[in-house]
């Protein structure tokens, strides 16, 4: 049984559940089941305990149970217990009574923000919504990569709400003054762009910090995924910024767009033995460098302090030092990472279903795959615990 895990998870009017009483006990878990069964639902619910949306980006009024003849969703809760070594920790989120597009989050009874709840777990998922994301718009891949990033580096997220709060700013004054036919106001989007400044480059650097720890862990990691070269477009020198926004304010304001900025950088990602870049792979071959992507990061969390992103000559800008100081105090508090695999068994060869198991295991990664069939999960016996689901119900176990 792994140390820092999941021991129990209720869900009360979630989704397809009325009520759900659920002892992990630490254990991976596969869920089996026909479509419809309700193992995305449970899934969801473990990835709505973290800051954000979960799984599916789904408004919080949709999580609450929903009858066929009801207009809308009931009041919804998720509650888990984790073990942290030999302390243990109750987590519980739900519906906010006084509005049902909110929610609240408690941390052993106390209301707390949601950002806290990455002191105690960090969720990993992949589900069938990431298998077109080689081939998406630039902004979902960032996003993808923006969630890896604040998993460790906490401060990242509000650090880009900081960023595209001010973004937002700049533009309504660029447009307004561009359908009124005069200048905006200098000194208001000066201000502005001195934050778009701060917080770009805070936002560049934590990006570059876990890019480079996430490729020294693939570098370390010899698996049966093919390997994945990660590298970030977009990237703008620190001291190019101001005038960069200020060149692009008439742009901007013509297009309505935000045409200049590191809001606009990508995740590149290459199939290394093939030299391809993601996009250009077949599909098995994409899921297939997602996972590697997707087990980096899982053995990044696992490990404190998990790949250096510097070597000894490098000498790092202030705000690169600061990504890291981040990375590194952090480490030591890390909680231990879940990994939430929708349907990603069954889109692999036996050989590459099996050398995932293994690797989730010998990561020592507490893991939720979920699967149409039985047969899919022969490689977990003795493993992990198998939950046959139908209907919203957990019909059978297989210890
Ligand atoms: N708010 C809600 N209230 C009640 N039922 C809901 C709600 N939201 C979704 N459902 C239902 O939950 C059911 C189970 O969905 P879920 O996505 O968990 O299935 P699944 O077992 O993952 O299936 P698949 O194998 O097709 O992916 C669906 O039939 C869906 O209609």
């Amino acid at each position: 049984m792994l140390k820092h895990a999941l021991q129990h998870l209720s869900l009360t009017e979630f989704r397809s559940y009325e009520r759900l009483d659920f002892a992990i006990a630490g254990r991976s878990v596969y869920l089996y089941g026909p479509n419809g069964a309700g193992k995305t639902n449970l899934l969801e619910a473990i990835s709505v305990l973290g800051p954000g949306r979960g799984l599916r980006g789904a408004a919080f009024a949709d999580l609450g149970r929903r009858l066929p003849d009801e207009a809308r969703g009931r009041a919804w809760g998720v509650a888990a217990r984790f073990h942290e070594g030999e302390d243990e920790v109750h987590l519980g989120t739900g519906s906010d009574p006084r509005d049902l597009n909110k929610r609240i989050v408690r941390i052993d009874g106390e209301t707390v923000t949601a950002s806290r709840l990455l002191e105690h777990v960090r969720q990993i998922w992949l589900t069938p919504l990431q298998d077109r994301l080689f081939l998406e718009a630039r902004s979902e891949r960032l996003r993808f990569f923006d969630r890896l990033v604040y998993a460790a580096d906490h401060g990242h997220a509000a650090t880009v709400s900081a960023y595209e709060k001010a973004l937002r700013e700049r533009l309504k004054l660029l447009t307004e003054a561009f359908s009124g036919g005069r200048p905006a106001d200098d000194a208001w989007l000066t201000l502005l762009e001195q934050k778009l400044t701060e917080t770009g480059a805070q936002m560049m650097a934590a990006r570059i910090a876990a890019l480079a720890a996430l490729q020294a862990e693939i570098e370390g990691h010899q698996g049966a995924f093919p390997k994945a070269d990660l590298s970030l477009t977009g990237l703008i020198a620190e001291g190019d910024l101001p005038e960069g926004y200020r060149r692009a304010r008439s742009r901007d304001g013509a297009a309505g767009r935000s045409l200049f900025g590191p809001h606009r950088m990508d995740l590149a990602v290459v199939h290394r033995e093939k030299n391809r870049p993601a996009a250009d792979c077949s599909t098995g071959e994409q899921k297939a460098l997602l996972l590697n992507i997707i087990l980096g990061q899982g053995a990044r969390l696992a490990t404190p302090n998990g790949g250096t992103p510097f070597g000894k000559g490098d000498r790092p800008s202030e705000p690169m030092r600061g990504a890291m100081r981040r990375l590194s105090s952090q480490g030591e508090t890390l909680s231990q990472p879940i990994l939430l695999l929708d349907e990603v068994a069954a889109h692999l060869d036996p050989l590459r279903r099996h050398a995932l198991f293994d690797e989730t295991h010998a990561l020592g990664l507490q893991t939720v795959f979920t699967g149409t069939d039985l047969g899919l999960f022969d490689g977990l016996k003795n493993r992990a615990l198998g939950v046959r689901i139908e209907g919203g119900q957990f019909i059978e176990f297989i210890e």
